[in-house]
């Protein structure tokens, strides 16, 4: 009821001890507070909140127009709704490096286990798109060793994000990370990586957890979870695919409210009553009432 169970302390160090294990840890994308419950009960080990779809949801465009109060407002909302660990995008870190020493300590206080923070300029844009640009070295290491200064649990997760592959190409992306790496990162996602060989490369160069970003309409094939795994990668993301299943669905369902005048033949595509409510754990709610009201003898509730 009311969830989360666990401390957010205590979901960093859990997800620490995990990647001091071994294996993919698989980190969906939640496209708002319910459906990282959905990530929780499905198995996952983690659940991802996108800047994409963040802005999507919106209504923006993903170009770094929201603001780190809507993107911490938004992430506590998905933090408390789930003991996973939440991985959240904090896009350029939302200015200069004092900024994004700010974003980290909100971020902190939202409850999550991990962000990343991009070398891009502003504005920035999708990582698969072309035509982004990225900041030099200096700056990018200034953004990583401000986020990492800045924290005050030290099992927040601090990833660097480099978006350095489809700029300059793969090498130079090796070189960002390192570099990154050495100014204090815990993990690495590599932007846009072109294929199974560039990630097992970038694996075998630094020696941090690398995430793998499997967003659809891409520049990255769709890796399986076992593949990613064999070439060394620790965390995968699914970082829109949910809310473009919802939305495709939704789009769906409107059409057929336009040609049938009712949504009867679309009754077998919804989540049933029953299943929602199971999911917002409506009985422990029910329960909750019920014990309150016994214990405080009250006399106009009968006993169950
Ligand atoms: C991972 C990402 O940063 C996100 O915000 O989810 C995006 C995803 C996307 O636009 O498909 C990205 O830049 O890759
Ligand atoms: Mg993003």
């Amino acid at each position: 009821m009311l969830y989360s169970t666990l401390t957010p302390a205590r979901k960093r160090e859990l997800l620490r001890e995990r990647l001091a294990g071994k294996g993919l840890l698989r980190f969906p994308g939640a496209f708002n507070p319910l459906s990282a419950r959905l990530v929780e009960e499905k198995g996952f080990e983690g659940v991802y909140v996108s800047g994409a779809v963040l802005s999507a949801d919106l209504g923006l465009p993903d170009i770094g127009l929201t603001t780190l109060t809507e993107v911490a407002g938004r992430t506590a909302q998905v933090a408390r709704m789930t003991d996973l660990p939440v991985l959240v995008d904090v896009d350029t870190g939302f200015g200069e490096p004092m900024n994004v020493a700010r974003t980290v300590q909100t971020l902190e206080d939202a409850g999550v286990a991990g962000i990343h923070v991009e070398d891009q300029v502003n504005p920035k844009r999708c990582g698969h798109l072309d035509g982004k640009q990225v900041v030099d070295t200096a700056t990018a290491v200034r953004r990583v060793r401000a986020a990492v200064d800045a924290r005050r649990d030290p099992n927040l997760l601090v990833m660097a994000r480099t978006d350095v592959r489809g700029v300059e190409g793969f090498d130079a992306a090796v070189d960002r990370a390192r570099r990154l790496v050495d100014a204090g990162a815990d993990a690495v996602f590599p932007e846009a990586m072109a294929d199974l060989r560039e990630f097992e490369a970038m694996c075998a160069a630094v020696d941090v957890p690398v995430l793998a970003n499997m967003t659809e309409f891409g520049k990255s094939e769709l890796f399986a979870a076992e593949q990613l795994e064999s070439v060394g990668v620790r965390i995968v993301i699914h970082p829109v695919s949910l809310l473009r299943i919802a939305m495709g669905a939704a789009e769906r369902a409107l059409d057929a409210l336009v040609a049938e005048g009712s949504l009867a033949s679309q009754v077998p595509h919804m989540q049933t009553r029953a299943r929602l409510y199971e999911l917002v754990d409506y009985a422990g709610y029910d329960r909750f009432d019920s014990t309150i009201f016994t214990s405080t003898g009250h006399a106009d509730r009968p006993a169950d």
